[in-house]
């Protein structure tokens, strides 16, 4: 006997199921199934689609009409980090841009410090709420990166947090060395990249990928190769913040070392952007940023996608340039500032945002786990389109409810 049969779907959304991310026009399909059932069984998906009376469960959930898809998947987070940066908040709106913030010892390395100076614990109590934001606004795998340490012991303290976190929720997690992500005060760059290259064997346990943050006044192209050749040679998966603010040619870096994601690409030069099409891998933009910095210029989402390449988006959620776990607030963007279609985005932050960190995740095929989420929304263009707000009703890990929205109490 099955567990559970959700009925009375009015649409539901089965991204295509590939080994590779979707591309170009591709990532403009999307096959949408009104007046559908999805069948769970020993928390696996026995039967997405069309309604039918073939199937029985012990229970059922109606869905009474709603949108159904697989579980969002955000491809990008800085979700374990100390303290809270608003105050930089005012001086950004006066004009004080975010590199120079860093170069006066803010940004990123005020994080460090308060990143420091927390405990294990603290950490984990402070990411849990984050966590739990996501899982209620139907995140169930989240990609979390270090690089608010900067040393050894601060480095391995954020990447054990990020492991204890995906062991106490209901979701997937996949774990990022950002090591090189800033040049802590009193440093000589070369050296400190050369520390950080010496690091990768001690977090080689607790890291899926290596992550370098390429920009100007952090670490250049050259230093960035260096980097990536030898995370590559230790066998890790790489991943770049590459053209976030200046083009400096990380994404042509990133197909070069063959990365599983470039990440930002705000700059990314036209001559990177023609590459993605013969490449394997997945542009992650991160729109949120752009409009939490106050920029006019978004990454350019068209371009790439019409010229072949796949596109992820993220939220991109950290303390400095982009304060919201809500991965739907994002989609929103996507659609008004990268003019990406509803399509488009829902595949986006399904099959390839679980491409860009080597997850099997982002569908509702018969055998995948069954990680889904009831959308209160009469059809799918609905969500990006009514922005700011959580339209998720329930969510589903593995089979089991995890969340509902509550009501009011009163
Ligand atoms: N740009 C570099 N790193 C982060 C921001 C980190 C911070 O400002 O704390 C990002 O991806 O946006
Ligand atoms: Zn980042």
């Amino acid at each position: 006997m099955n567990d559970v049969i959700i009925k009375n779907i009015g649409s539901l959304l089965l991204p295509k199921k590939t080994d590779k991310a979707l591309k170009g026009a591709e990532m403009d399909e999307l096959t949408i199934v009104e007046d559908a059932i999805v069948v769970v069984k020993d928390g696996k998906v026995v039967y997405a689609g069309a309604k039918t009376d073939d199937y029985e469960a012990k229970s059922t959930i109606d869905a009474e009409g709603m949108v159904v898809s697989p579980a969002l998947v955000d491809p990008h987070t800085h979700v374990v980090h100390g303290g809270s940066r608003e105050h930089e908040a005012a001086l950004k709106r006066q004009g004080v841009d975010y590199l120079e913030i860093l170069r006066q010892g803010g940004g990123i390395l005020k994080t460090v410090e308060q990143t420091r100076a927390a405990s294990e614990q603290e950490l984990f109590d402070k990411a849990s709420k984050n966590i739990t934001r996501m899982i209620q606004h139907g995140v169930l795998s989240v990609e979390s990166k270090s690089g608010y340490g900067l040393d050894k012991e601060n480095e391995l303290k954020q990447l054990k947090v990020s492991k204890v976190l995906e062991e106490s929720f209901p979701i997937e997690m996949k774990h990022t060395f950002l090591g090189p992500h800033a040049i802590p005060k009193g440093r000589e760059s070369e050296e400190f990249l050369d520390e950080m290259i010496a690091l990768l064997d001690d977090v080689k346990d607790y890291a899926d990928f290596a992550d370098i943050f390429t920009e100007t006044a952090v670490f250049s192209v050259e230093q960035s190769r260096r980097y990536m050749e030898a995370a590559n040679e230790k066998g890790f998966k790489v991943k770049i913040h590459a053209d976030e603010i200046d083009p400096l040619g990380g994404l042509e870096l990133a197909i070069e070392q063959n990365a599983i994601s470039a990440d930002h690409l705000v700059a990314a030069s036209d001559e990177g952007k023609s590459q993605l099409k013969d490449s394997d891998i997945v542009a992650v933009l991160l729109p949120g940023t752009t409009f939490y910095l106050g920029k006019n210029e978004f990454a350019d989402a068209r371009g790439m996608i019409d010229g072949g390449g796949a596109v992820s988006i993220a939220t991109d959620y950290n303390p400095g340039s982009c304060v919201t776990d809500n991965l739907q607030m994002i989609m929103a963007i996507a659609g008004l500032k990268l003019k990406m279609t509803p399509n488009e985005i829902w595949n986006a932050v399904t099959v390839n945002a679980a491409k860009a960190i080597g997850s099997d995740r982002g569908t509702l095929d018969a055998g995948d786990d069954a990680n889904l989420v009831i959308w209160d929304a009469p059809n799918h263009e609905y969500i990006p389109y009514h922005y700011g707000v959580n339209h998720a009703h329930t969510v589903m890990a593995n089979g089991n409810v995890v969340y509902t929205r509550p009501g009011l109490i009163w």
